[in-house]
């Protein structure tokens, strides 16, 4: 029988980070297509972020929740400017399924720093972040901000592989997702999941869900389980293990609706159990808030990024979500 880990592909980027001759590049293109068509998930390796790079974005989400309460009530999400949604969500925020209790996860979000005085800010994902008083920038704002930096980059050579890889009779331009990565909305989220002893079937650390924006590239903590994703030649939940060094890769709900359901957005959900504390930091390319896409499969349906994913947002964030409407 296939383990769950053999079932999960694992994609190896490197010839695209090392400019590699042609062929090289052909075959990664094509094992990206079909994780992406068959599951929506992969392992990624050979992305050139190194373990350093990883460990030092995991420190700082487990720094940022070393706060207290009230540190880190201090930064709110309810006090973020407008609709810019940056800053702590306290656990039982988010609901993801009628029928489920809110996630048990916390979160620290935050995304590009867009100054107060710009005239975009305050609109939807877009404003100043939230810093903690209690953080120096040195150990925290700083790196998480150059790490983010790196995740921009390295999705935009994710946005290649994938438009490379979509139906040749599509006649796509191979730059046909470059524009979704420029100035985009790229949340970063610090999360926390504390131990959960009372885990049942209606409560998660994050409930069954599709991410919402383009591609989320995620880091989990190593030596922790938790995440598991809706695998669907069983129709089963299967664990996905951390393997070090890699990343966990989920297409989105608008690379799914911009490709006309040919690019799957794969369900996952966080199963936290009694023991232990766990840490994950995902990056989220969300995309060009303003840009309006119409599906490339024909089939005509326009999306404007920015309302599909405030309106997922809102679907699911109860009362909090009301500033955002
Ligand atoms: O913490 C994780 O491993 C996954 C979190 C997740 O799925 C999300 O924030 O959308
Ligand atoms: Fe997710």
């Amino acid at each position: 029988m296939t383990s769950p880990v053999e079932a999960i592909p694992t994609v190896d980027i490197s010839p695209f980070v090392a400019n590699a001759p042609a062929k090289a590049l052909l075959d990664v293109v094509k094992a990206m297509r079909h994780a992406c068509t068959t599951y929506g998930f992969f392992y990624l390796v050979g992305h050139g972020i190194s373990l350093e790079e990883q460990n030092g974005a995991l420190d700082c989400a487990k720094l940022f929740f070393t706060l207290s309460q009230e540190q880190k009530m201090d930064v709110w999400l309810k006090k973020s400017l407008g609709k810019s949604h940056r800053g702590y969500e306290p656990p039982g925020i988010q609901t993801h399924q009628k029928g489920l209790l809110p996630d048990t996860k916390e979160a620290f979000i935050f995304g590009a720093e867009i100054p107060e005085d710009d005239p975009e800010a305050g609109t939807f994902s877009t404003g100043p972040n939230l810093w903690p008083k209690a953080l120096k920038p040195h150990e925290f704002r700083n790196p998480i901000m150059e790490y983010q930096g790196k995740m921009l980059e390295l999705v935009k050579i994710l946005l290649k592989i994938l438009a490379l890889g979509l139906p040749e009779e599509w006649e796509c331009a191979p730059d046909v997702f470059d524009e979704l990565a420029i100035n985009p909305s790229m949340p970063m989220r610090l999360l926390h999941y504390a131990p959960n002893p009372t885990h049942n079937n209606t409560q998660f650390g994050v409930g069954d869900h599709t991410d919402f924006g383009c591609i989320t590239v995620l880091l989990q903590e190593p030596n922790r389980e938790g995440l598991q994703v809706w695998y669907p030649p069983t129709e089963t939940w299967i664990p996905v293990p951390v393997k070090e060094g890699s990343y966990v890769i989920n297409i989105g709900d608008m690379i799914q609706k911009y490709t006309g359901g040919y690019y799957r957005s794969a369900r996952h959900r966080v199963v936290n159990g009694g023991k232990e504390h766990r840490y994950s930091a995902p990056f989220f390319l969300n995309g060009q808030l303003k840009l309006k896409v119409t599906a490339l499969d024909g089939s005509g349906v326009e999306t404007v990024v920015g309302e599909h994913i405030r309106q997922r947002l809102i679907d699911t964030m109860g009362e909090s979500g009301n500033v955002l409407k």
